[in-house]
């Protein structure tokens, strides 16, 4: 059959309207939730997590009455594009690899993953979560644990795990710039107002925000997900500005700020990095984009000053 790609119509989880790359028969039917430009291909897994990625979401139309798919492929474009814009990087592994997404992974999963292979979303309880693809962050998150795997590839516990969560909220963030929560869009909802976490404020969801109050245990891959808000704090002030610990960090913008993080992430952290490397890692990325005695690189030394990481 044709390679066919027409657009795609269909209502996301919070019920808006979306529009997405879809392939159809060269007949006009059966569609489905296959972007051939992108390679983005997005998959059921009828509430299993043996048989992955399950079937391809079809429908006999461009019209898809399938939320959750929606959003997961309606975002992963979002997050392509992103990166193939604003970094010249051609999909995960800058090769244009496929990008492999399932909804309704497991039964009222309340998470979602990348398993080094593809991107998992789970419904949620409708309680804690609905379901996860609903959330541009989350999905830019996703996908940006799949970049980090492909570059610095840092190892997922400790301080190089924290620093690997760390880059995906600063990502999901910058792609998702409508504020500096993470996850809000999916968390609680029959709540508003509340998120998973906040860059701009990582304590207000019990995560640490400064390095003497980081976690040092054996949870949580060595607390991946609490230590991050430590260096997500860091980002936060570099783009926003504001006074931490009593140090003043004049701000750069959400835009200098995640290429200083994309250039570090490609050019200079390494596997096992820590939050030490991590500063020395955006210092030389501000000075190699923006010069030595930039207002660039003085907000990123003033921003790790105020963390407490000289
Ligand atoms: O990508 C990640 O870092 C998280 C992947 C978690 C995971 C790891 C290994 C196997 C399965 C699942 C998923 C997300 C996450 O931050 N999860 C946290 C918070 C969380 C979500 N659902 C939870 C349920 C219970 C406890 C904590 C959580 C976690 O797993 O810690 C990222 C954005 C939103 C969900
Ligand atoms: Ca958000
Ligand atoms: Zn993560």
């Amino acid at each position: 059959n044709a390679l066919q790609h027409v657009t795609g119509h269909g209502k996301g989880v919070l019920g808006d309207d979306k529009n997405f790359d879809v392939r159809c028969e060269t007949s006009g039917s059966p569609c489905y939730l296959d972007d051939v430009n992108r390679k983005i291909q997005t998959y059921d897994a009828e509430k299993q997590d043996q048989n992955l990625p399950g079937k391809l979401i079809k429908s006999s139309s461009t019209t898809f009455n399938e939320p959750a798919g929606v959003d997961a492929h309606t975002y992963a474009e979002k997050t392509f594009d992103f990166y193939k814009k604003k970094f010249g990087r051609n999909s995960f592994d800058d090769k244009g690899g496929k990008l492999i997404s399932s909804v309704h992974v497991g039964d009222k999963w309340n998470n979602a993953a990348w398993d080094g292979k593809q991107m998992l979303y789970g419904d949620g309880d409708g309680k804690v979560f609905t379901m996860l693809s609903g959330s541009l962050d989350v999905v830019a998150h996703e996908l940006t644990h799949a970049v980090t795997e492909n570059t610095a590839n840092l190892q997922y516990w400790g301080e190089s795990g924290a620093l690997n969560e760390s880059i995906s909220d600063i990502m999901g963030a910058t792609i998702d710039s409508k504020n500096w929560l993470l996850g809000e869009d999916i968390y609680t909802p029959d709540k508003s107002g509340d998120a998973l976490r906040s860059l701009a404020d990582p304590p207000k969801y019990k995560q640490p925000d400064h390095y003497k109050d980081r976690y040092i245990g054996f949870q949580d891959n060595g607390g991946v997900h609490t230590n991050s808000g430590i260096n997500n704090k860091a980002a936060y002030l570099i783009a926003a500005g504001g006074t931490h610990h009593q140090v003043k960090v004049q701000g750069i913008g959400r835009d200098k700020m995640s290429a200083i993080y994309y250039r570090a992430l490609t050019l200079y952290l390494t596997p096992n990095a820590d939050f030490a490397e991590m500063r020395k890692a955006a210092i030389e990325s501000a000075t190699d984009l923006y010069g030595a005695n930039s207002a660039e690189v003085t907000a990123v030394k003033k921003a790790y000053d105020s963390i407490g990481v000289n």
